[in-house]
């Protein structure tokens, strides 16, 4: 692409012209000038081109996208017949597909054919709170051209209610997550014929076209016809181009928007003035910052303090939903003046969508306690701070979590934590991609072991006041260290090189609990304090209660073993049990891998080769469906 500089970016400049009302639209909007990604897709999407378009975090994709199929479905001779579709628009997750809907809304409010009938669907809606003097929508002549989109999200709403109001309003363009995509598109009700479908826009395209998509795509593509122009949209799509054939892209324009910047060496700008590509936007300074583990937490709060002006809204990143489950009780303790608001895929889905509100309507500094289910697409301006505890175990979402700040041109500062030791190689590996990090040096953040230890001993604190967040500490350290297992750069992220102590007092925990990562651990496990885990009491009154319970009659059970006239057998603590039946599954865990080298061994070479090549699979499906996870719920 030419420099943007010598382009007219005028909105009114763009070939084809683009219709008056859109003109208003975006002006209304304040967008003076288009982006260079708009610059370079709209015309060709306008035209008869598929395109694939790779451009960095929040440089205004979902427009580029959005005016080409709006602009080409109102210019049609006739409108779309009644239950035709003219386009569709897959996202890999509802929070997602919800904000291109509502950016299509805003848009069509400049239509007033569309918006008229956009106006009547959400009074039926809310037939309560229609009003009765209101005016009476306009109307206009049959065959008037208007756009009418369906948002298609799953949670709360049945298929059969997607089809009911799919039935009633015919919308002409459909935006969901694929699988309740697809729940619709089955229905015989529903048609995507030649002489009426458009456009298919793939947003996300990389993450919709891994595997854990794959078969609910691939039966979308299949009810399309094959003549239709085919968008691809992410800030990564480059690692997704051998897979194109797949959704039937034939000679795709590439549109790539890079970002030129002073080149790297080390984690240091280069002294040469030498500059690279990166794939991050210029307005998002992407920094690290390499600390023991419990060293993060004080560095954080000290940065929530230290920065000028203060982060408003603040995401932070963490690997697994139950470690968001633990530290959503946790961090309120911690970073005074920040409301602090959980988002994972495991939470119900009104309760995912209220935090999710919460956190975009705050008024008051917040910070969003997250996994990689919020690390795409998400458009809350506001959120100028992203932080990044555990790098991401897919590279690829490494930029999509950074991207969530320093959008549209506005200033956003990407914090990433790294041990000591083999983690800074992480620096190298990202430069390479070019996605380079620089150490943080404004503001200086420096932390000592004294703030770590005031630090573990605050959140033990805590823990020790609920035996319940014991539970989730437990819990979500194990969750973490899975997922530290499964990073896909994995000489770089090696469980043999954790320092479990370190990590435990990071976490607060009050013990190392049992688990086969743990199995060659030499040192304390109970972290050199004495606690009695009999008398860590729930806060729940019922729970404890019951708790009690339970440990009176296992006590109860074990006086019964004691043999007659001998010593009373130590009964082992309710927590014990755990570890117990953990150490019982290594060792049953040990036998069965015994079991199956004799039989490996019996093995012919060619029957070896196949067993192997067949576990890989298994393996590679494995480690897809434990990602998907991370997901579940926010993709059907
Ligand atoms: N021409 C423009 N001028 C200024 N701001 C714009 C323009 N077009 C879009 N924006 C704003 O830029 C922000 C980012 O846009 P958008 O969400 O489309 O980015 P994106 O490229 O899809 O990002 P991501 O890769 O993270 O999904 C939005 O707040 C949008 O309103």
């Amino acid at each position: 692409m030419a420099p943007s500089s010598k382009i007219d970016r005028q909105w009114s400049a763009l070939t084809p012209p683009l219709s008056e009302w859109i003109l208003d639209a975006i002006s209304a909007m304040g967008f003076t000038k288009t982006t260079p990604v708009q610059q370079a897709t709209i015309p060709m999407f306008m035209g008869n081109k598929d395109v694939v378009v790779e451009a960095v975090t929040g440089s205004g994709k979902t427009l580029a996208f959005l005016i080409p199929v709006v602009e080409r479905l109102l210019r049609l001779e006739t409108p779309t017949k009644k239950h035709h579709v003219g386009a569709i628009i897959i996202s890999p997750t509802r929070e997602l597909a919800t904000q291109i809907h509502s950016v299509l809304i805003s848009l069509l409010k400049f239509h007033a054919p569309s918006a008229a009938v956009i106006n009547t669907v959400d009074q039926d809606e809310d037939s309560d709170m229609a009003d009765a003097d209101a005016p009476p929508p306009p109307t206009f002549p049959p065959g008037t051209l208007k756009i009418v989109p369906q948002l298609l999200l799953g949670g709360n709403v049945t298929p059969a209610q997607d089809l009911s109001a799919f039935l009633k309003q015919s919308p002409n363009v459909l935006i969901g997550t694929p699988g309740r995509l697809l729940s619709l598109l089955a229905s015989p009700h529903v048609h995507c014929p030649q002489s009426s479908f458009d456009a298919l826009v793939l947003d996300e395209a990389d993450r919709l076209l891994d595997l854990g998509f794959k078969e609910d795509l691939q039966k979308i593509l299949g009810r399309l016809p094959k003549q239709r122009r085919t968008g691809l949209f992410s800030a990564s799509v480059s690692e997704a181009v051998d897979q194109l054939i797949r959704v039937g892209l034939r000679y795709p324009v590439r549109i790539a928007v890079k970002v030129k910047a002073r080149a790297t060496e080390n984690g240091k700008p280069d002294e040469s003035g030498k500059i690279e590509d990166k794939r991050t936007p210029a307005s998002l300074q992407m920094a690290y910052l390499i600390v023991p583990a419990s060293h993060r937490l004080p560095a954080i709060q000290k940065l929530l303090t230290s920065l000028q002006p203060r982060p408003q809204k603040a995401i932070l990143y963490l690997a697994t939903c139950y470690s968001v489950d633990y530290f959503q009780h946790i961090l309120p303790h911690l970073f005074d003046g920040y409301t602090v608001v959980p988002l994972h895929g495991k939470q119900p889905d009104k309760v995912r969508r209220k935090n999710f509100t919460k956190f975009v309507d705050s008024m008051m500094p917040s910070l969003l306690l997250t996994t990689d289910v919020a690390a795409r697409g998400l458009d809350i301006p506001t959120v100028d701070l992203v932080l990044q505890l555990d790098p991401p175990s897919d590279p690829k979402t490494f930029i999509h979590r950074c991207g969530r700040a320093g959008r549209a041109g506005r200033k956003g500062l990407a914090v990433t934590f790294l041990t000591p030791g083999r983690e800074e190689d992480y620096i190298e590996f990202l430069r390479v991609r070019q996605t380079p990090i620089t150490p943080l040096t404004t503001p200086s953040i420096t932390t000592t072991s004294i703030d770590a230890d005031a630090m573990t001993s605050k959140i033990r604190s805590v823990v020790r006041a609920d035996r319940a967040l014991y539970d989730k500490a437990q819990r979500g350290f194990v969750s973490s260290i899975r997922a530290y297992s499964k990073h896909t750069a994995s000489s770089i992220f090696r469980v043999l090189d954790l320092q479990w102590e370190d990590l435990a007092n990071a976490w607060g925990l009050l013990r190392l609990p049992a688990m086969p990562e743990l199995k060659k651990f030499t040192g304390d496990r109970s972290l050199g304090l004495a606690i009695d885990f009999d008398a860590l009491a729930y806060k729940d009154k019922t729970r404890e209660k019951q708790r009690l319970a339970e440990l009176n009659a296992e006590k109860g059970a074990e006086e019964g073993e004691k043999p007659r006239g001998g010593k009373k057998r130590e009964a082992p603590a309710w927590s014990q049990k755990t570890e117990q039946r953990a150490t019982k599954e290594v060792r049953r865990d040990k036998k069965q891998k015994k079991r199956e080298a004799e039989r490996v061994s019996k093995l012919s070479e060619e029957e070896r080769k196949k067993e192997e090549e067949l576990r890989g699979m298994i393996e590679k499906v494995r480690r897809k469906v434990a990602e998907e996870e991370e997901f579940e719920g926010f993709s059907d």
